[in-house]
């Protein structure tokens, strides 16, 4: 099942309808119980929890309450508790008796600020959850900043100073190892995965809200993605033949690789056009290859951009191609041509997916892109009526409705020239095979980020080692 990443407004909508269980108090009890278990299972996995040292950062509201009650929880499993109390006056009073009751420590304030004692093994962020804005203020961050740099961190919901909404990572802000989580991932724990570490989701037992408000950010689990494979009926034809316009004579990079990302990613059929026609064939043989689109036999559906270069002849070819009503996808040099000529794809009926990354995102949309990458992938998906693959460590994939797949590739050792051009070919092949443009993007993107990690193991990678690697990603997702 997809994963829904929810707002911050959409989980206060998900915990009132929960009645009473939000007003006697049971889900903050959960919750905080099930912060309590993470971080004595994170004890227990490195010695136990009798004699361990931990400390909490407590801020004002409902994630200090969660942060005291788990502390509570802690101290008494024989754990020696810490706690800074960064507004005194507003800690959540039952959390904070309940934590005094068990035998945990407070930290004197001097001078205005306290900092936790040296030597902890683990150090609880209950600074802010859903209801924190901008970055930690000086008292909390200068708490984190002297921390030694092995502790562990346990971010209570989501790691404070990042926006639970965009993901976006305030100055300063918490770097999380663990974040446990209640109900349902927020969007910063995907928008913001790096930062979040390893993520806890703890059921408390609320519901889905009761409606969701656009972009509406979901992942597809492993299990989601079932790779494209030939039946017995099948021939090379009926799998959806794509066709890859890219490179050069000159430059012909762009044109081996998306060619070859074409070719390894789905069984069927790859047509090329353009004029390294040659090198293609000399590294693929089982590509068609011709340099006139004239000449270029029937596809079900086009990669048209990598290395094709911007002068009137690829406007041409460019043109011609999204005339047609197959499904195109546009990359790199195509995505410059349509900054200027966005008449181009705007006004097409037939499935169109743009691959930007954030230069060419700012070169379609005339400004730069901000923090709110979520708003600006799916405000141009919207505007233009196409789906936008917008590339970088967290790939958004936004459908002209509001919906939008996002995918961590969970290193980013892809970060590589010439890695756009094979997720080019991966993703032109499955909207070959008939995926829509949005399940085309996400799926090569999740498989790209696998090949990348399968290839690196550790170590820097050229995208033709990605490429390499692409076979063995694939493996993971053909299903029966
Ligand atoms: N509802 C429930 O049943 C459940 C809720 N649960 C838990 O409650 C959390 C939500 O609690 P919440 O709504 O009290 O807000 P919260 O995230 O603690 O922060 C707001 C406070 O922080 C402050 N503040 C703001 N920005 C700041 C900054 N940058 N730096 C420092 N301080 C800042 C601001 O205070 P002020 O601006 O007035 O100083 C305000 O008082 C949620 O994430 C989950 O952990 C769970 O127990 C499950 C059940
Ligand atoms: N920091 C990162 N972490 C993981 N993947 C990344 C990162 N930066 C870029 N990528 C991925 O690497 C590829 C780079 O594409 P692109 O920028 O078009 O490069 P090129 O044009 O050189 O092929 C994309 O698939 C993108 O999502
Ligand atoms: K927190």
């Amino acid at each position: 099942m997809p994963m829904q990443y929810l707002t911050a407004d959409e989980v206060r909508d998900a915990e009132r309808a929960s009645g009473d269980l939000l007003a006697n108090g049971t889900l903050m009890r959960r919750a905080s119980h099930g912060v309590a278990r993470v971080v004595a299972a994170e004890l227990n996995r490195t010695g136990g929890c009798y004699g361990r040292r931990v400390g909490i950062v407590v801020g004002a509201g409902d994630n200090g309450g969660d942060a005291l009650f788990a502390g509570a929880e802690l101290a008494r499993r024989g754990v020696a508790v810490h706690a800074v109390l960064l507004a005194p006056d507003k800690a959540h009073p039952a959390g904070l008796a309940a934590f005094r009751a068990a035998g945990g420590r407070v930290v004197p304030t001097t001078g205005g600020g306290a900092a936790l004692p040296a030597g902890l093994d683990i150090v609880v962020d209950g600074v802010v959850g859903i209801g924190g804005k901008g970055p930690l203020r000086p008292a909390a961050a200068a708490v984190f900043a002297a921390l030694a740099p092995e502790t562990t961190v346990v971010a209570v919901d989501l790691p404070s100073g990042v926006d639970c909404d965009t993901g976006e990572v305030h100055d300063p802000s918490v770097r999380a190892d663990i974040t446990v989580t209640f109900g349902h991932p927020r969007r910063v724990h995907l928008l913001a995965a790096p930062r979040c570490g390893r993520l806890a989701v703890v059921d408390i037992g609320i519901g889905k809200p009761s409606e969701r408000v656009a972009p509406r950010l979901f992942s597809f689990s492993d299990e989601d993605i079932d790779w494209p494979v030939p039946g017995p009926a099948d021939d090379k034809y009926t799998q959806g033949v794509v066709g890859v316009i890219a490179g050069s004579h000159r430059y012909p990079g762009a044109a081996i690789l998306a060619s070859g990302a074409a070719v390894t990613a789905t069984s069927g059929m790859t047509r090329y056009v353009g004029s390294a026609h040659a090198e293609v064939v000399s590294h693929f043989p089982e590509v068609v290859a011709v340099p006139d689109l004239a000449e270029a036999g029937r596809v079900q559906a086009w990669t048209v951009g990598p290395g094709m270069g911007t002068d009137d002849a690829a406007e041409a070819t460019l043109r011609t191609v999204l005339d047609t009503d197959l499904p195109v996808l546009v990359d790199a040099d195509a995505l410059t041509i349509v900054a200027r000529r966005p008449e181009l794809v705007a006004g097409r009926t037939a499935p169109t997916l743009l691959t930007p990354h954030a230069g060419e995102f700012a070169r379609l949309t005339g400004t730069a892109l901000g923090a709110d990458r979520l708003s600006a992938v799916a405000g141009l998906a919207a505007e233009w009526n196409v789906t936008v693959l917008l590339k970088g460590r967290i790939t958004l994939v936004a459908d002209p409705t509001g919906s939008v797949a996002g995918n961590d590739a969970g290193s980013s050792w892809a970060a590589t020239a010439g890695a756009g051009d094979v997720l080019a070919g991966i993703a032109g092949s499955l909207l070959a095979a008939g995926h829509t443009p949005q399940t085309a993007g996400a799926w090569a993107a999740r498989v790209h980020a696998r090949a990348a990690l399968l290839a690196s193991r550790g170590a820097p990678i050229g995208a033709s080692t990605l490429l390499a690697a692409l076979r063995p990603a694939i493996r993971e997702f053909v299903r029966g």
